[in-house]
């Protein structure tokens, strides 16, 4: 069982996501994190990620590793934990030119794909391509969305406190970063055609929890 889970930033992916996998057993990738690790090592290797050339160069460099329980998921970059320092701002404000450099999504969606094939039980892998490129053959694809409003305002409520932020900045943030993530050139964040897309803003997280599951379920039935 496959489960592909896009969308744009906010929506509810990565929770929802590790919900489903938890409830019905099985593995969870978070894809948007190892873009992240991709980002940290290049700003931490000096690369300018400005300049396309130069992360397309360094982009087979790092060696990331995904942990796929969905109860503690885990992301290395060379062996060191990189789980905090791919949540920084200056992480998530460079994450989508580093994404949208095709020699870098080559890597990492190979990545993607070996992990998904040796998920025994299933997995639900989560981001922005997944049922458009990564795994194009999912047994179920869900696009969530919600409004530009309730996702700053669900970001802000998380950031209160660890890093000065309102509504309003958090809502350009996430614009600006859709806008690049949908602009890109290769594989850029889409609902695939096939997918079924549901609408998170007047949703509470344990509703779309359990809408996933259902259609998880249906799935599985019709088998
Ligand atoms: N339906 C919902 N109602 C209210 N809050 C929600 C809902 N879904 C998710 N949230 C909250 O919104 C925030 C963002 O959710 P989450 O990190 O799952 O989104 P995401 O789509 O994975 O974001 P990103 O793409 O930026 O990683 C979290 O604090 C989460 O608890
Ligand atoms: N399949 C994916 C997943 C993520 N990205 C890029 C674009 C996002 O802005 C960034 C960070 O993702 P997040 O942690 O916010 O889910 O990574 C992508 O291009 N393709």
């Amino acid at each position: 069982m496959i489960v592909a889970i896009d969308g744009p930033s906010g929506t509810g992916k990565s929770s929802t996501s590790k919900a489903v996998a938890a409830q019905l057993g099985l593995s969870y990738l978070d894809t948007g994190a190892q873009y992240r690790a991709m980002t940290w090592w290049m700003i931490t290797n000096g690369v300018d990620v400005s300049d396309p050339a130069a992360v397309a160069t360094a982009a087979g460099k790092p060696v990331l590793v995904s942990g796929t329980d969905p109860a503690a998921p885990t992301i290395t970059v060379d062996g060191a934990d990189a789980s905090g320092p791919i949540r920084t701002q200056e992480v998530t404000s460079k994450v989508s030119a580093v994404s949208a450099v095709p020699e870098v999504r080559t890597v990492v969606t190979e990545l993607q794909r070996s992990i998904a094939s040796a998920a025994g039980k299933g997995i639900v892998v989560e981001g922005r391509d997944i049922g458009t490129t990564v795994l194009p053959d999912a047994d179920v694809k869900v696009f969530l969305t919600a409004s530009p409003e309730a996702r700053a305002a669900r970001r802000s409520g998380e950031l209160k406190g660890k890093e000065a932020t309102d509504v309003a900045a958090t809502k350009d943030a996430l614009a600006k970063r859709d806008a690049a993530d949908s602009g890109r050139k290769t594989s850029p964040l889409a609902k695939a055609g096939d997918a079924v897309e549901v609408d998170t803003t007047d949703l509470t997280l344990q509703q779309v929890i359990e809408c996933v599951v259902t259609l998880v379920e249906e799935k599985r039935a019709a088998r």
